[in-house]
């Protein structure tokens, strides 16, 4: 609690009392104000403080309240009305009563109204039974009491000049100078941190009261009027004295360059203090000094210039925001943070501060406290917009991500889609990751590291539902009329399968496909073929168990099975060829590859050569969930299969969780398979060229995908090099509208040490793993959860995604923490077998018989008493 100097009592409106005197009130004090009066308190500027009089009449002071009094002082023994705590009353009573009746006392203050003269131990008896410390007494104009109790007193019967008095009269210096130590800090300040340490005399003092500009006193130089050479002049809010009346605080609105000699905005705020400015407060300061010189040519130069830009930023950042799901947090703060950028930069260009915005805030929660605010419905306008987006309003074709479906229907619901056409802002805007250093993180901010962007995979199950049973129940016809619709076809197909012969070296032409591309892709099937034929299992495995008791497992291939091949924003023979191969190893019978077919309704070469290539049975030519279904229940031109495999986006990853769990289709899948992601983990002898390169080429696969780089105790400089990169690197590629959408949901965390980085990757369990640390081979023995792990500088992603040998289908979405990736031993199962000799029947009989009497089961112990009571005879 601050004690006030006295409490000035506005009884009249605020136009018939001076104004500069009524400003002098606000600075030093709460203003009491009449409850007749009390319509004026909302010509008062939005941080003054005021109490209202309520007299006899409590029943409106809950209201008085919400409207922004802090506190009401009523007559002693009326009662308070319900909502209204002791804390926010003060009490108009006389010494004795106060005294007579101690329980009385628990209010948030006094006004004393008797005549008597009372000491410094009853004034402590009094405040100590308050509910405040040092707890507010104040006297009645004309009541005798002592002068250490601030008196309530009639604006219209204050000057300026006794004003400061009151005020400064109560002052006393513990210093031999004679001067009162003063803080002065940053009114609604967005840091915690105070603007400086000067010196205060009564003379400064009393000219700040009554002129309300930062005046204080110089111990070399005298009166140090702030800003008056420098410009940097201070607006003071309030002043205040500390509990024992030696040492002052300033409130204040600095403008121009700051507090500080040295044009920081406080004396405390450079970088040694080691608590900079940061979030809102840091933004300003950062977008004030641009606008004062921003680079020509320059981002922020062209946001403060061009207008429209501007505008549309705006928008675009609002939309995203509404766009963030609830269920990522961090998506809607960096979503949120976005859209406050160029909400600052609009305010600094037309010249307002953050402070002038929370001003409004707080003018507008006093509104809403009296129920003045409006309603708050949208205006029709977006009421209007929003219906349409919801009812899944097609929007314009170049709204659309490439790939994705034109046309909704009642069966199959349009996903959301997000813009991709980049408007001149986005062109310019920096291409950059979300940083975090794990050190500084709570648990909720860890686990929301930890998270991915989000896949709500029950409302996706409920969309591709319609797409799955239509073509359970119609078949063929159902899944070449989703073909048509979902990917756009130009030609109607005549029938859903190709079978083989495909292209082989011989019937496929130069130009169609290249012999440097068919030597590529020979090379990348020996390397995977090497890999995975060492994986299958071709003896079986023979333990005996006991004398006599053999057991065996072996490996069968699964007898159909399906590989889906996505093709909706890439085409990805490559997918064809990691799945192939290891169904071809494994030596399943009947391999059916779907994958979406061109608008021409052709197969693009690439996917052929290597159908040909790994022994593909037919080819379904369709994506998405209608290819799932038709795999999972067959149809008649496509063969049932008893597993399906492979990555694909939502549609296809739905469809393949629902079909698993109907026990009519009986059919197993891989993995619950997501957008792609890489984490790389690099120290300090990382190359900033080859991160940025290799975070880039997951980032490309889709909008969903995420990359996460975890950064082991590395510069600032070299983090910075890295997202320069990465900004650098993104612009020069194909796909960097896609890069852009995947970059904004990717991460970089800021490790101290090679274990903290390990045990948050473990956490994280990525799809892929790249080591770029000093000594990679090293930490390999730190990895518990991965798909992939790329090991050294010199192991991109890329080579495992293509042709190194291993198999680039695998766990994403967290699922490396129990799934393996796919693997020769995928396209397999295992059967296990026995066998008995009499002798190994003799020994283990007997156990196996008190086993199931023990369980009950007579029929079971029965087999095995009939062959013991032959062995016997
Ligand atoms: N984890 C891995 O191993 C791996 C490997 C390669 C690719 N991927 C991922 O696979 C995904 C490939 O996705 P994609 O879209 O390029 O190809 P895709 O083949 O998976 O999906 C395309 C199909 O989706 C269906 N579809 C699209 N919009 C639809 C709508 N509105 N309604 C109904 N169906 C609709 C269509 O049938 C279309 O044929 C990416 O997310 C990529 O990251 C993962
Ligand atoms: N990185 C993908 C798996 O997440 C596989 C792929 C195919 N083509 C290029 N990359
Ligand atoms: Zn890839």
């Amino acid at each position: 609690m601050v004690y006030p100097a006295l409490l000035p009592l506005l009884n009249k409106s605020v136009s018939e009392v001076d104004s500069e005197l009524l400003s002098a009130c606000i600075r030093v004090g709460p203003l009491l104000v009449l409850a007749e009066h009390a319509s004026v308190t909302s010509d008062l500027p939005a941080l003054a403080e005021y109490y209202v009089d309520v007299g006899a009449d409590a029943s409106k002071a809950a209201e008085y309240l919400a409207q922004g009094a802090s506190k009401i002082v009523v007559d002693s023994d009326i009662h308070l009305p319900e909502g209204v705590s002791r804390e926010n009353v003060i009490l108009r009573t006389t010494v004795d009563q106060a005294q007579g009746r101690p329980t009385h006392h628990k209010f948030g203050g006094l006004i004393l109204t008797g005549s008597d003269n009372i000491d410094a131990a009853t004034i402590k008896r009094l405040r100590d039974n308050l509910l405040e410390s040092p707890g507010l007494i104040f006297s009645e104009s004309g009541a005798s009491t002592s002068p250490e109790i601030p008196k309530v007193v009639a604006v219209s019967r204050l000057s300026m000049k006794s004003l400061a008095f009151a005020f400064t009269s109560t002052l006393t210096s513990d210093r031999a100078d004679g001067l009162f130590p003063t803080i002065v800090c940053a009114a609604q300040a967005a840091s915690d941190l105070p603007l400086g340490l000067v010196y205060s005399s009564v003379e400064s003092v009393t000219e700040s009261i009554i002129t309300g500009r930062g005046v204080y006193q110089s111990r070399k130089h005298g009166l140090w009027r702030k800003g008056e050479t420098s410009g940097s002049t201070q607006k003071v809010v309030r002043i205040r004295k500390d509990c024992d009346n030696d040492a002052v605080m300033f409130e204040v609105e600095q403008s121009g360059t700051g507090f500080c000699h040295l044009e920081t905005e406080g004396c405390f705020s450079d970088s040694t203090s080691g608590k900079e400015k940061k979030g809102i407060a840091a933004l300003e300061e950062t977008l004030k000094a641009r606008l004062a010189s921003a680079p020509e040519g320059s981002y922020t130069a062209r946001l403060f210039n061009d207008s429209k830009l501007l505008q549309q930023k705006i928008m675009e950042e609002a939309e995203e925001l509404i766009e963030a799901t609830d269920d990522d947090p961090r998506h809607v703060a960096f979503e949120a943070a976005d859209l406050l950028y160029f909400t600052m930069v609009r305010c600094i260009k037309a010249g307002v501060s953050w402070a002038d915005v929370e001003r409004s805030l707080d003018e507008k929660a006093a509104k809403g406290k009296k129920g003045e605010r409006r309603q708050g419905d949208a205006k029709p306008k977006w009421v209007e917009k929003l219906a349409d987006k919801e009812n899944g309003a097609v929007p314009a074709a170049d709204e659309k991500v490439p790939g994705q479906a034109k046309e909704s229907t009642a069966d199959a619901p349009v996903p959301k889609t997000f813009p991709t056409e980049p408007t001149a802002a986005e062109t310019d805007a920096p291409i950059r990751m979300r940083t975090s250093s794990l050190a500084s993180c709570s648990s909720e901010e860890k686990a929301a590291l930890l998270k991915r962007p989000v896949m709500d995979s029950s409302a996706m199950i409920e969309r591709v539902k319609p797409i799955v049973n239509k073509v359970r129940d119609e078949g063929d016809a159902a899944v070449r009329s989703f073909t048509q619709q979902f990917d756009r076809l130009q030609v109607e197909l005549k029938s859903n399968i190709m079978r083989a012969p495909f292209y082989t070296p011989e019937s496929v032409s130069e130009d169609v496909l290249p012999k440097k591309v068919r030597d590529a892709i020979d090379s990348a099937y020996a390397n995977l073929k090497a890999f995975h034929v060492k994986q299958a299992e071709t003896k079986p495995l023979v333990v005996e168990t006991m004398p006599g008791v053999v057991c065996t497992r072996f490996a069968r291939p699964i007898d159909r099975v399906g590989i889906y091949v996505p093709g909706g924003t890439a085409i990805l023979p490559s997918t064809a060829l990691h799945l192939g191969v290891p169904a071809q190893v494994a030596g399943c019978s009947t391999i059916v590859l779907s994958t979406p077919p061109r608008q021409d309704g052709s197969i693009s070469p690439e996917v052929l050569y290597v159908a040909q290539l790994v022994g593909v049975s037919c080819i379904l030519k369709a994506g998405g969930a209608q290819a799932v279904a038709a795999m999972a229940y067959g149809t008649e031109e496509c063969p049932k299969v008893d597993k399906i495999f492979g990555p694909g986006n939502q549609w296809v990853t739905a469809a393949k969780m629902l079909v698993q769990n109907d026990t009519n289709a009986l059919v197993g899948i891989d993995m619950p398979a997501g957008p792609s992601e890489v984490m790389v983990i690099a120290d300090k002898t990382c190359n900033p060229v080859f991160v940025a390169s290799d975070l880039l080429s997951q980032a490309e696969h889709g909008i969903d995908s995420q990359v996460v780089l975890v950064a082991i105790d590395l510069e600032e400089s070299q983090l910075e090099e890295i997202e320069v990169e990465v900004d650098r690197q993104a612009r020069a590629l194909p796909r960097v509208d896609i890069i852009k959408q995947a970059i904004k949901k990717s991460l970089i965390v800021k490790t101290r040490t090679l274990d903290e980085a390990m045990n948050f990757s473990n956490e994280y369990a990525p799809e892929h793993l790249i080591l770029h640390l000093e000594d990679a081979p090293g930490a390999v023995k730190f990895v518990n959860n991965a798909g992939s792990v790329f090991v050294g500088a010199f192991s991109p992603e890329s080579c495992g995604d293509y042709a190194s040998g291993t198999n680039h289908t695998l766990p994403t979405y967290g699922y490396a923490r129990q799934f393996s990736g796919v693997n020769t031993l995928s396209f397999q199962k295992h059967i296990t077998s026995q066998e008995l000799t009499k002798e190994g029947l003799r020994v283990l009989g007997p156990i196996v018989v008190t086993l199931a009497e023990r369980e009950g089961l007579e029929a079971h112990a029965n087999a095995v008493r009939v062959r013991l009571a032959e062995l016997q005879q």
